[in-house]
């Protein structure tokens, strides 16, 4: 499985669920899959196929959803083909019935249509599974219900015997009964994952609508586009969408639109413009949504308060599916809320208007609350938040003022609760203001002391303070049929025991916008961004020539660019800028149509740009790339301030770092009382970069003379002694040569989290040659040899008798009495096979000692950018 999952998509790791549930499905089990947008589900029916050798059919709502999926695949090697009205291949349905493609792809009419002997024929061939896709389509009470997704059972009857796998991202509990049920699941595998996406930046900000808040918009939107990556502009009307669109054009900026009145072709037209990365922004209604595939969008603007919560967190979904730290605003206006009967114009029944009043309303408490959006979002969906402070949201990272609300909280909740505390926020509110409306005369609210003391403020000011109150548990609202009402809670009640009408103990309550706070109209900025932070100037370079490189192979070949390679693939290409199709295939995201089919250009790329750059190649990838690959929310990493290091040890760092100079150099450093060792120099430098102080790790590795094969020995030994506590035991297991400053060097990477691909390895050349070159920058007055070195001296060079070489002969007697394998491809697959954990270089030299080093290596790299083997952590594994 995990071959399939590297050879066809590139990665080397399944994502939490997928394995367990490709197991079942392979079982012949049916499933259901509820895993939030983005999480991995799609490969959860697209690996069984390319294990069993059986067509794989795919239910799915929408043809350009079903059209962006396919090209997507095809450009992993996988046969993908859609059987849809928008098919113009006309063998394509005969190539079906003749088992030729992997996935198959159709529309619920069409699946429901298609004749008995369609299905037989197919049968034949063979079929491991039946995925419904988007499949709350099926469920009424879902919020995209499509009734021909009803019907699907019937393909049971004919598909016996085949499972079939429900998947969606949102469902309630009911949603999934109606799936199970409808599609006649027997004793599904049922999945559920976390509805929570990490790696999305929640913000919600209050404005006036109007031209300038237009300006803004236009210029944030402009921001977005010149840092790369896609925008999508979600409005509630198309009246927002042409006014927003004409902004943005006026303004420049290459924007397509979408919305409901324009025409098939138009619509078609925006959608291939958007996901092929012709027009960077996208502004458009809701009709934009459900058939969204494109992985790399940065950036989900909503200019309105959404209709639901359930919609908000669809849409806003569609922002960085490819794990990338990308945002999500929300901007609403008071005005937005005033929509609710339009909306509710909608329902056919009282039952349904009581659901789209919630769903709005639900909403509408996201866009006031003051506390965590992401458990607000999470608890709605029912999923318990165990933070309350997800540090990922504006109302977690931006330190909001406080105000003492005591007296106008009392006047709100001791109106309300002189009223009764069975009406809902507006009467007690107009109470205060007072209003002598019928409805409050009839009642004599008029009459109570809180009448009209609260007409200092607007009728909208006491909302959000209401909304305050009940996001901090001092109100409670209930919903009963389709009203809802708000009465004091019980913590609410303690207040207002504690308060007497000239004294209030304080209350402090965040202040928001509405609540008289500095100006939020300005939309904010300290959004993560294009998630190239962190890269260095002439990495961005490399990286901006490889999008556009990506968008012209991908116009070549007629697909998006997303599908050629994804940016977070893209950006580790960067971090480590490999030399060799060898070692691109090595790199996570790659996948072997990648490649072959590509590879060579981007290495050519990869070598003009670095030479020109003056860039390393193979690995030495700076931590700050690293951490933007690895790390969701690179936008907050933090880099220590060097000035808080202990003065000896930041005098060593800047010298070493800042200055330039060598660790011996720093050690002997004129100025010194007495010379220091150079080791304890090393230590320092370590140290800085453990409390996060920057430090040039390629000079660094190249000064101590630290190459893959020493990290990997120490790695081996660390893993022998059990423990990093103590060098001694370490140091004992590895040869003399391995320094205690390697060691501490690979401790210091692994506590960092570095991956040792960025150790520079050396060049095949550089292995035979480099045994006789003298490193003049090596710490120690030693000639610095490495394991790896030795090894390869044993076998290339039969005259040596060094030390080293009589030990390491020593220590491999019995190879020499074995007969000398030569390596070939063949030679090496079996032998492969016999470790399903894989071997490592120096075993690989060791046993194929027939064969010179150099064309190991050769063949090595050669296999490896085939797909036929697979190096990780300095392993070699079998494909
Ligand atoms: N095991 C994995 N390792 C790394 N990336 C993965 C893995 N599985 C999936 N991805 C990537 O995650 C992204 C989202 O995957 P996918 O499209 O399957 O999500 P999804 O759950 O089907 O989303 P949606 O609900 O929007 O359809 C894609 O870019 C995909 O390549």
């Amino acid at each position: 499985m995990e071959h399939t999952l590297k050879e066809y998509f590139g990665f080397s790791t399944f994502r939490p669920y997928q394995k367990e549930i490709i197991e079942k499905i392979l079982e012949g089990r049916d499933s259901l899959v509820v895993m939030a947008t983005g999480s991995g589900k799609s490969l959860c029916y697209q690996v069984p196929p390319l294990i069993a050798q059986k067509t794989a059919v795919v239910i799915s709502p929408l043809i350009s959803l079903m059209q962006d999926q396919v090209m997507a695949l095809k450009e992993r090697g996988i046969r993908a083909e859609h059987l849809s009205t928008a098919q113009t291949n006309t063998s394509a349905q005969k190539n079906a019935e003749s088992g030729q493609y992997d996935l198959l792809y159709m529309t619920p009419e069409k699946a429901c249509n298609a004749p008995n002997s369609f299905w037989s024929r197919l049968l034949n061939t063979g079929i491991c599974l039946v995925a419904v896709d988007e499949a709350h389509c099926i469920s009424e009470w879902g919020h995209d219900f499509r009734v021909e997704y009803k019907q699907l059972y019937k393909l049971r009857d004919v598909l016996v015997g085949v499972p079939f796998v429900g998947l969606t991202a949102t469902a309630t509990e009911k949603v999934r009964n109606d799936i199970v049920g409808s599609l006649m699941m027997k004793d599904p595998h049922v999945a559920i994952g976390s509805f929570d996406r990490k790696n999305l930046y929640y913000g919600v900000k209050s404005i006036n609508r109007g031209a300038s808040f237009v300006d803004e918009l236009v210029a944030q939107v402009s921001k977005h586009v010149s840092n790369a990556g896609s925008t999508i502009v979600y409005c509630t009307t198309i009246k927002d969408v042409q006014e927003i669109g004409r902004s943005l054009c006026e303004a420049g900026i290459n924007a397509g639109m979408y919305h409901g009145q324009m025409g098939h072709k138009a619509r078609e037209e925006s959608h291939r413009s958007f996901i092929r990365d012709e027009v960077r922004v996208m502004v458009a209604t809701i009709a934009f949504g459900m058939g969204i595939d494109k992985p790399d969008i940065r950036h989900v603007i909503h200019y309105g308060c959404p209709k639901s919560l359930e919609s908000y967190y669809q849409e806003s979904g569609r922002c960085g599916r490819d794990g990338i730290a990308s945002d999500c605003w929300l901007y609403f206006s008071r005005g937005d809320f005033g929509k609710a009967d339009f909306y509710c114009g909608e329902a056919s029944s009282e039952n349904q208007k009581k659901a789209i009043m919630d769903s709005f309303m639900a909403a509408q408490r996201y866009c006031m609350q003051t506390t965590c959006r992401r458990k607000i979002l999470l608890e709605y969906f029912g999923e318990i938040c165990p933070s309350i402070n997800c540090g990922n949201c504006d109302n977690c990272t931006s330190l909001k003022e406080e105000n003492d609300m005591s007296r106008e909280a009392f006047l709100l909740m001791g109106c309300i609760q002189s009223c009764g505390g069975y009406w809902g926020l507006n009467l007690p509110i107009d109470v205060l203001r007072g209003s002598r409306a019928k409805k409050i005369t009839e009642k004599q609210f008029d009459n109570l002391p809180y009448h009209g003391l609260g007409k200092d403020f607007s009728a909208n000011w006491w909302k959000t303070l209401g909304f305050q109150l009940i996001s901090f548990g001092y109100l409670v609202e209930t919903v009963k049929d389709t009203y809802r009402t708000v009465s004091v809670s019980v913590e609410g009640a303690k207040f207002l025991r504690s308060c007497r009408p000239d004294h209030q103990p304080p209350l402090l309550l965040p202040i928001t916008s509405e609540l008289g706070g500095g100006n939020e109209d300005k939309i904010s900025t300290d959004t993560p961004g294009s998630g190239i932070d962190g890269m260095s100037q002439a990495e961005r370079e490399v990286y901006k020539i490889l999008l556009e490189e990506r968008m012209k192979l991908a116009r070549s070949a007629g697909t998006a660019p997303y599908a050629i390679c994804g940016d977070l693939t893209l950006k580790k290409i960067v971090a480590t800028r490999p030399s060799t199709k060898a070692r691109l295939a090595n790199i996570d995201g790659v996948n072997q149509h990648l490649v072959t089919r590509y590879g060579d250009q981007i290495i050519r790329v990869i070598h003009e740009l670095s030479k020109k750059l003056d860039l390393c190649l193979d690995g030495v990838a700076s931590m700050e790339a690293t951490q933007v690959c690895n790390n969701s929310k690179s936008h907050t990493t933090t880099i220590k301030n060097p000035k808080d290091l202990p003065p000896a040890k930041y005098s060593a760092w800047k010298m070493w770092q800042e200055d330039g100079l060598t660790a011996e150099k720093i050690a002997n450093f004129p100025g010194r009382s007495a010379p220091i060792k150079v080791g304890t120099v090393l230590g320092y430098v370590l140290d800085a970069a453990r409390e996060g102080c920057a430090v040039d790790w390629g000079r660094f590795f190249n000064e101590i003379g630290l190459t893959q094969q020493i990290a990997a020995n120490v790695k081996a030994a660390v893993f022998k002694v059990g423990s990093k506590e103590k060098l001694k035991p370490i140091k004992d297991e590895l040869p003399e040569e391995v320094e205690y400053f390697h060691i501490k060097a690979w401790l210091t990477m692994d506590e960092l989290g570095m991956s040792t691909d960025a150790i520079p390895s050396p060049t095949p050349k550089q292995q035979f040659n480099g045994i006789q070159e003298k490193e003049e920058s090596s710490p120690s007055s030693k000639r610095h040899i490495n394991p790896m070195q030795a090894v390869v001296v044993d076998i290339i060079d039969d005259d040596d008798d060094s030390p080293m070489k009589r030990q390491k002969l020593e220590e491999d007697n019995n190879t020499s009495h074995q007969p000398q394998p030569q390596l070939t491809e063949a030679s090496l697959l079996e032998w492969l096979q016999n470790f399903q954990n894989g071997v490592t270089l120096v075993d690989i030299l060791k046993h194929f000692n027939g064969s010179t080093g150099a064309a190991v290596l050769d063949l090595l790299s050669c296999m490896e950018s085939e797909f036929l083997i697979f190096q990780k952590n300095n392993v070699y594994k079998i494909m």
